[in-house]
């Protein structure tokens, strides 16, 4: 009898064995590559001439990995090992079930498959089948048993680990869908990618109706599946909250399945597995692991994600916890495209609202050509300057084009460039760091950065200081701003309006506004007429203002007599539009008949002035000799009384005097009036 090297250096082989396994599990082997590695030493230590390792599918027992001759193994044998829970041997067969204790957190379909390994020994008259033998093929195959749980975990972390990045990947992808039909389609199709299965869908649970609908839409000629939130299986998740798996070879209950659907889809469901879909605000379960201790609370559920029929076969614990993981982030998903179209619809209306309030109101020749050319000027990003005198509606036009163009869902932020001091100016449009200046208690954001993605109106350009100048025409040129007392450059994205009613050539001349930036704003130029040279605009704003004051203040809308749109017609207008409707809004308040007849409508003054007639008496006696003095001192007494008419508010004093308010202040200033309340 030959001397195998198992039975003489026992020991010398069995720490080979061990050294060969361990060298094996600290390579990145997967369960057949380590197999494959291992039991030919195996083999060799046990004095087996060929052989391997039996798992069990599908009910029967098959090779998975086979070392040397080919022969057909005894499989009841592998039954019997498992039946006795140790070793067998028969006819130079040895066959030992390997144990299987389940990994923690595993459940019992995670645990690596039931296996034996089954040896032919080298000579099957001699004394391999001794009981010392046996015993030694024993303690290799616990071995095995241990370092494959070990390969089999490293496995399944492996590919949960990639399935993880999947859907974490598919997941941001999502996020940048605004359609809900296609996020659905798109949720349905990572999921029939990462479970290798052939559909999948979400049903939403729609809790009155006691049906859960099908999405992406299933159903017959573009209807949607409607199943009653009881049936099949995704009414089994829903009763419980927990996720389920139902396979057609395995022991499972044929009734679970809801086999009308099929019918109705002409499909044949043989696999498939569902998990909850809950509220992502209450994210009560860690994916992947539901079970019956965190199942899902019935009042957090939203639905249900279904996959169906594994391509080779049967969805395990790992595709449930794929899918649980996909659910988690389906829902999220779900959710921000709801709030999200909700939001689009809310801005969208006041986006309406906000325009149909900014109306260019106008038929005159002279309105329709600027509202021609204000329309093609929309359509582009061009910058544009708007000229015409106080009150001619310069930023009417200016939200016009906003409203008009494809910028309208982004912010109108307006700055009247008159009203503010250089120092603060510049901090208003291009915002501070916090501690650049005393006052700056707080990073401030600036009227530029407000503006991202949208219009920003400069009013009164033409009375910025130099400075400010300087600094506008490098952030038009640039697109970049940087903060007062800050040195980063923010990129904004705004189309720029300006407005002015100084005339900027004479500006340029004097030196006191930059000829380039002129250039620069210039780009589109639109000029509003003084309303005196409207015609019959007059009337027909005349109409709208009365219109809307009447409206706000509940009356009757009374007509004008001939008289009165005679004197509307004829009147000068110095204040433009914004007198107009001043004037409309003190006659609609003051005069309540039915009728406005020209004395209603006060034009000239005649209200205040003839109560001061006695004060402008008084100048005129004691007036000075230069015109320019005499003018001088008939506008700070004009102010002064406009004021006191308006107990000192500012606004609406400005508004008497045909002024915007920050236009006032700066002609106080020129006058050398104390400007205390700006
Ligand atoms: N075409 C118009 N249709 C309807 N309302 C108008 C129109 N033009 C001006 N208005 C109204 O007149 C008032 C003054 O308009 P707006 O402020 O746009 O004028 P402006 O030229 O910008 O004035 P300023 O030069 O003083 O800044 C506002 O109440 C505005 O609603």
């Amino acid at each position: 009898m030959t001397e195998l090297p198992v039975m003489n250096k026992i020991e010398e082989i069995e720490v080979g064995l061990s050294f060969e396994i361990l060298k094996a599990l600290q390579a990145p082997f997967s369960r057949k590559e380590f197999l494959q590695s291992v039991l030919p030493t195996l083999l060799r230590s046990t004095g087996g001439a060929f052989g391997g390792l039996v798992s069990q599918r599908s009910g029967a027992w098959a090779v998975e990995c086979w070392v040397g001759e080919k022969r057909p193994f005894p499989s009841e044998l592998v039954g019997e090992s498992f039946d006795r829970s140790g070793p067998i041997s028969a006819n130079g067969w040895v066959a030992v079930a390997l144990t299987r204790s389940p990994h923690r957190g595993d459940t019992p379909s995670e645990a690596s498959p039931a296996s034996a390994l089954v040896l032919r020994l080298s000579d099957a008259s001699g004394d391999y089948e001794s009981a010392k033998n046996v015993a030694r093929i024993q303690s290799a195959a616990n071995l095995l048993s241990a370092a494959l749980q070990r390969v089999d975990a490293h496995d399944r972390n492996v590919r949960r680990i990639e399935q993880l990045s999947a859907v974490l990947r598919a997941a941001a992808q999502w996020q940048q869908l605004d359609d809900d039909e296609a996020l659905l389609q798109r949720i349905a199709d990572t999921a029939t990618k990462l479970l290798h299965c052939e559909r999948a869908s979400i049903f939403l649970w729609d809790r009155r109706r006691k049906k859960l609908i099908g999405r992406p839409a299933l159903g017959v000629e573009g209807k949607p599946l409607e199943v009653d939130d009881q049936a099949g299986v995704v009414g089994e998740v829903l009763r419980s909250g927990e996720a389920k798996l139902w396979n057609t070879n395995s022991d499972d209950d044929e009734a679970r399945v809801n086999r009308s659907v099929d019918q109705s889809l002409e499909f044949q469901t043989h696999s498939l597995v569902a998990v909850p879909m809950s509220n992502p605000s209450n994210p009560v379960v860690h994916a992947g692991s539901i079970t019956n201790a965190n199942a899902v609370g019935r009042a957090d559920l939203i639905g249900v994600f279904e996959a169906i029929n594994h391509r080779s076969g049967a969805f395990d614990h790992l595709d449930m916890a794929v899918l649980s993981d996909l659910a988690l982030h389906a829902a999220a998903a779900i959710r921000s495209m709801q709030t999200r179209k909700s939001l689009t619809v809310s801005r969208d209306r006041l986006v309406n609202d906000a325009a149909s309030a900014t109306q260019l109101i106008g038929n005159h020749p002279s309105i329709d050509q600027v509202r021609k050319n204000s329309q093609k000027v929309a359509a582009t990003d061009l910058t544009v300057l708007v000229l015409g005198s106080n009150g001619t509606g310069k930023e009417v036009l200016a939200r016009h084009i906003h409203y008009e163009s494809n910028r309208r869902s982004g912010p109108f932020v307006a700055v009247n460039c008159a009203a503010l001091v250089e120092s603060l100016l510049e901090s208003e449009l291009f915002g501070h760091e916090k501690g650049s200046f005393t006052d700056a208690s707080q990073t401030r954001v600036g009227k530029f950065e407000l503006a991202h993605g949208g219009t920003l109106f400069l009013d009164e350009v033409g009375d910025m200081s130099s400075g400010g100048q300087a600094k506008l025409l490098r952030v038009l040129e640039e697109k970049v701003v940087v903060r007062v007392g800050g040195s980063q450059t923010i990129p904004v994205d705004v189309r720029v309006i300006a407005a002015t009613n100084q005339p900027l050539e004479q500006r340029i001349v004097e030196k006191r506004f930059r000829e380039d930036l002129f250039f620069r704003l210039n780009v589109v130029s639109l000029t509003l007429p003084s309303l005196s040279k409207r015609g019959d605009d007059i009337l027909l704003l005349a109409e709208h203002f009365l219109e809307h004051f009447s409206y706000q203040i509940g009356r009757a809308i009374p007509q004008f007599d001939a008289l009165a749109k005679q004197r509307m017609l004829s009147h000068p207008w110095p204040g433009n539009v914004r007198e107009l409707r001043n004037t409309m809004e003190r006659v609609c308040y003051l005069c309540s008949e039915d009728t406005i007849s020209a004395e209603d409508l006060m034009l000239g003054g005649n209200a205040a002035l003839s109560s001061n007639a006695s004060r402008e008496s008084s100048f005129l006696s004691n007036a000075p000799e230069t015109l320019s003095d005499a003018t001088r001192i008939y506008q700070v007494a004009h102010i002064e009384r406009a004021i006191e008419i308006c107990r000192g508010n500012m606004t609406e004093a400005a508004e008497r005097l045909g002024l915007h308010r920050s236009n006032l202040y700066r002609k106080m200033r020129q006058l050398g009036m104390p400007t205390s309340g700006e």
